[in-house]
């Protein structure tokens, strides 16, 4: 749904995009995570047919975008870092307003106010002036106001800035809600754990450069997982027993920790030859990676590789 080829962005004297490739699959919320000016920004505005790589291309739902980038629009909701709302009009006027410059018109636009207003639950605002607000409230209506024309794809940059823990909770939800109905969706923000939740995959970035393309719901077989376990006393036949099958093997005393790569059976497996062997286990635990191990872990790799 979503493909970018060797990218190239400058600002004068600044690289912020390095020949960025990466392709995103329909129906996936993809996080786009990386430290303070890896150019998240710059890949989501280049996305959005709002700012031209110098090279590259970038596909989005069929479409060249550099090519042809107000087809684009028609299919892209972007929901910039600092969004500005007109303040003087009411909530209902700037959907109006966000709808009409997205091509949509008469009593279609009149139902999907109301539908978008519920979405985001500013229901009650609709004759309010957007300037009177709150953070929150406004950061929602920016967020409706991005998917008023019902995009195929939605780039949000840090779209969870400022909500209360309540509206982040409802937030997520309607992510996940757009991706079950086949929204694809690209999400810059740093706040991992919030992410965890709901999205599919994490693109680390990393002074230009995609340090990590992660697809985070892979079936356990493709997936390494992290394995620790315990024995009752040291044992000389654990090292040679686990030598051959498993990788990154590290011993200290009576723990064990090692990355193997296989599906539950081949797990099973695992453990019945070790108590063939006649090691005593005592604990064998399969250890979760959160999304902020795996972010860390990328960062560093990539600050090695630097
Ligand atoms: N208008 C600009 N002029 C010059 N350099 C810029 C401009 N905007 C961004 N940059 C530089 O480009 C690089 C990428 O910036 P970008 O805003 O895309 O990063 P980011 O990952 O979104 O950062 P943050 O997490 O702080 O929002 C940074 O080094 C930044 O200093």
């Amino acid at each position: 749904m979503i493909r970018t080829s060797e990218l190239v962005y400058e600002y004068p004297g600044q690289r912020a995009l390095d020949r960025v490739s990466f392709t995103l699959a329909p129906a996936s919320i993809t996080a786009l995570v990386g430290p303070n000016g890896a150019g998240k920004t710059t890949l989501l505005r280049c996305l959005a047919a709002l700012d031209e790589p110098f090279s590259g291309e970038i596909e989005v739902a069929g479409i060249d975008v550099l090519r042809q980038p107000r087809d684009a629009h028609r299919h892209i909701g972007y929901l910039p870092d600092h969004f500005g709302l007109y303040a003087e009009l009411s909530v209902r006027r700037c959907l109006l307003y966000a709808g009409r410059a997205r091509g949509l018109g008469g009593a279609s636009l009149e139902a999907r106010i109301g539908e978008v207003a519920t979405q985001l639950e500013i229901g009650s605002k609709l004759d309010d002036k957007a300037g009177s607000l709150s953070r929150g409230q406004r950061q929602r209506l920016a967020i409706a106001q991005s998917i008023i024309h019902r995009p195929r794809v939605l780039l949000l940059d840090e779209p969870a800035s400022g909500l209360d823990p309540e509206s982040r909770a409802a937030l997520s939800g309607l992510m996940r809600r757009l991706a079950a109905d086949g929204m694809t969706l690209v999400v810059s923000s740093h706040i991992l754990a919030e992410l965890e939740e709901y999205c599919t995959g994490m693109l680390v970035m990393q002074g230009g450069r995609i340090a990590e393309h992660r697809v985070l719901d892979q079936p356990a077989e493709t997936t390494m997982r992290s394995v620790r376990l315990r024995v009752v006393q040291t044992s000389e036949v654990l090292a040679a027993a686990l030598a051959d099958v498993v990788s990154e093997l590290q011993i200290d005393g009576t723990q064990a920790r090692f990355s193997f790569s296989g599906d539950d059976t081949a797990l099973a497996a695992l453990l019945a030859g070790l108590i063939g062997h006649g090691v005593a286990v005592c604990e064998f635990t399969i250890e979760q990676t959160t999304l902020q191990d795996a972010y860390l872990l990328a960062v560093e790799a990539g600050r090695a590789r630097a």
